[in-house]
């Protein structure tokens, strides 16, 4: 998958219309018999129109001519009761249409979502999320209206326009063909202009994204940007990017600008020309005036279908690239899925192996190199180095985030690439350093870990990690609602409800990723009998750089270079004055010689 930020456009594959109408046509599938009904009803208000000026054609030349009142309050009768019809049916339409489309749209939407949860980290990490955003949100909506076009505009108006060019050949043959000489140049020039309007409007798509994915980033580091009182420098690139879409806009309208006056153009030559022909027949005596009349009106009827199915086709052109972009994304795979058939993994007792593991995000760069090890069950390992080694990437490889690149990481001797990936992850539990907390209240937030826990066991768990004292101060306690992100709370309070939701969730192989970082020294001390309680029995992996925080883990492993350079206790890793022993003086030498 091509990276993409935030200032190149996106790669877009560009499908043939038929496709695209064929697979949004058939969204419509489960309201079939509501489309029908819709274009059943468009039928008899298209019939009724049609009708208008036969009835019209038979009052003038056989009532009007023939001075035969009782004919014409007949005739008369007729068109109001049938006008009336159609208005009560015109009205129904219109609410079925809404109900049809907007489901549609939903549908989508879900569908998308569903998807886009399932992709992998690397669908994440090579583009920004106000770019997904702009696809889930923007991109849906934009196909609102070809949808309701579609329904509305498309089988009905290629209808009318079908009935309407029968009725004229029944008519007269020469009036009818003088009516439709101007079609095929009309057709062409519209040709024409799509090839160039499609690209154009691809392009504004891809504006618009990038747009999107700015003003996404930007609010989201709003912090950053005015700690660096930077408001001016991204006013100005808020600036560039709108000014790039409003360019990519005006050159993709100036396009569709084009459509409306060829047709009216062609609906002028068409309609002297059947006058011009009609005139000539009258005189001749081939038809009466009331078929002229008529043809007149119909004519009207022929042109206003085309004129609709044009501006369905425009938008067709404008919104073919939504389409597309929906598309794209579906059609990308998840690449962690669960093996077909695989079964789940039972009750996991924690062992952990590692074997030649080697893993690289990107195919430039390896991050590990043929990584070994193995952990028995219930054992507390710590993973220490420079910023940058690679620990966070061998916690993120055992959680099956990615796959390796080659090797086998097995969790009771189960290459974790043959279970059930659900069965998995509900039993590791992850700390991050940044820890994540969603909008809601802290109690939801510590819920999160075990969606059937009752309100004690919340607080329980809130109180084993000591955090239920200041979510008690807060003025709602457990109700208190977070804000985005958490950002209602310090980031040591936080890591506390986080621990809180991971001990409720009770896994059975735990991560902490310099997950006590943020929490002061004293209240370190107070979390850490929680701490062990959270570690107990399980078999956990600790991040740190703090490394009096992982003196009694049972192995520390120090990574570096992409490999494990040295592993042991931290007594024996002292004792060997290595890597590990440096780092550990780096830190503490100053008190003592660490041992
Ligand atoms: N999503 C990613 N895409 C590409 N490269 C990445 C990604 N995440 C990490 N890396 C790279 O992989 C290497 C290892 O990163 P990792 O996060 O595992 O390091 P770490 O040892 O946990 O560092 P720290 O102590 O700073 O958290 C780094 O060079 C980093 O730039």
């Amino acid at each position: 998958m091509a990276k993409n930020t935030i200032k190149n456009d996106e790669d877009q594959l560009n499908r043939s219309k038929t496709e695209i109408v064929g697979r949004l046509l058939a969204y419509l599938n489960p309201y079939k018999f509501k489309t029908f009904i819709v274009i059943m009803l468009m039928l008899f208000v298209m019939i009724c129109g049609i009708a208008n000026p036969y009835l019209l054609k038979i009052a003038i030349d056989n009532y009007i001519q023939n001075k035969d009142v009782n004919g014409l309050v007949y005739i008369g009768i007729i068109l109001v009761v049938l006008n009336l019809f159609a208005m009560w049916a015109s009205k129904i339409r219109w609410t079925m249409i809404s109900s049809v489309t907007n489901n549609i749209l939903v549908n989508i939407r879900h569908e998308l979502y569903v998807h886009i949860q399932k992709l992998s980290f690397t669908f994440f990490d090579n583009r920004p999320v106000g770019k997904i955003l702009a696809r889930v949100m923007g991109d849906v909506n934009a196909l609102q209206n070809l949808f309701n076009q579609s329904i509305q505009n498309l089988i009905p108006e290629l209808l009318s326009l079908v009935c309407v060019a029968i009725v004229m050949f029944v008519l007269n043959v020469k009036l009818a063909f003088a009516s439709i000489l101007i079609l095929p140049l009309l057709a062409i020039a519209m040709l024409y202009i799509e090839t160039r309007a499609r690209k154009r409007w691809d392009d504004y798509r891809k504006k618009r994204s990038n747009l999107n994915g700015f003003t996404h980033e930007d609010f989201s580091g709003i912090k950053v940007v005015q700690a660096f009182a930077k408001e001016d420098d991204t006013e100005k690139s808020f600036k560039n990017f709108v000014s790039e879409l409003m360019g990519s806009f005006m050159k993709a309208v100036k396009l569709n600008d084009f459509f409306w006056p060829l047709v009216e153009l062609s609906w002028g030559i068409g309609t002297v020309v059947v006058f011009y022909v009609g005139y000539s027949l009258v005189e001749s005596g081939d038809i009466q005036v009331g078929t002229l009349v008529a043809f007149s009106l119909y004519i009207g009827m022929f042109w206003r279908p085309i004129m609709n199915l044009s501006n369905f086709y425009n938008t067709l052109i404008s919104n073919f690239s939504a389409a597309d972009r929906i598309f794209d994304i579906m059609e990308i795979d998840p690449e962690i899925i669960s093996a077909e058939n695989a079964p789940e993994i039972g009750k996991i007792n924690g062992e952990v192996t590692f074997k030649d593991v080697t893993f690289a995000y990107d195919e430039h760069t390896k991050v590990l190199n043929n990584i070994n090890f193995t952990i028995n069950p219930g054992e507390k390992i710590a993973l220490v180095g420079a910023t940058g080694a690679g620990k966070t990437t061998i916690v993120s490889l055992l959680s099956r985030f990615y796959d390796p690149t080659s090797g086998e990481i097995l969790v009771d001797g189960k290459n974790i690439k043959n279970v059930d990936l659900e069965s998995l992850r509900r039993q590791m539990g992850i700390m991050l350093q940044d820890t994540f907390l969603f909008s809601t209240s802290i109690k939801e937030n510590i819920r999160y870990g075990k969606l059937d826990a009752t309100d004690e066991e919340v607080i329980a768990a809130a109180k084993a990690v000591n955090a239920h004292e200041f979510i008690m101060k807060m003025e709602k306690g457990y109700d208190t609602d977070v804000n985005e992100r958490g950002s209602r709370l310090s980031l040591g309070q936080r890591q506390l409800i986080s621990f809180a939701r991971a001990l409720l969730a009770n896994p059975r192989i735990l991560i902490l990723d310099e997950a006590t970082s943020n929490i002061d020294t004293q209240t370190e001390r107070l979390v850490q009998d929680g701490i062990e309680k959270l570690l107990e029995g399980r078999t956990s992996f600790v991040i740190a750089h703090r490394l009096s925080t992982i003196r009694d883990c049972d192995k520390i492993m120090v990574i570096g270079d992409g490999v494990v350079k040295e592993s042991g206790s931290h007594d024996e890793l002292i004792k060997r004055r290595g890597r590990y022993y440096k780092l550990y003086m780096a830190q503490y030498g100053f008190m003592n010689d660490g041992a």
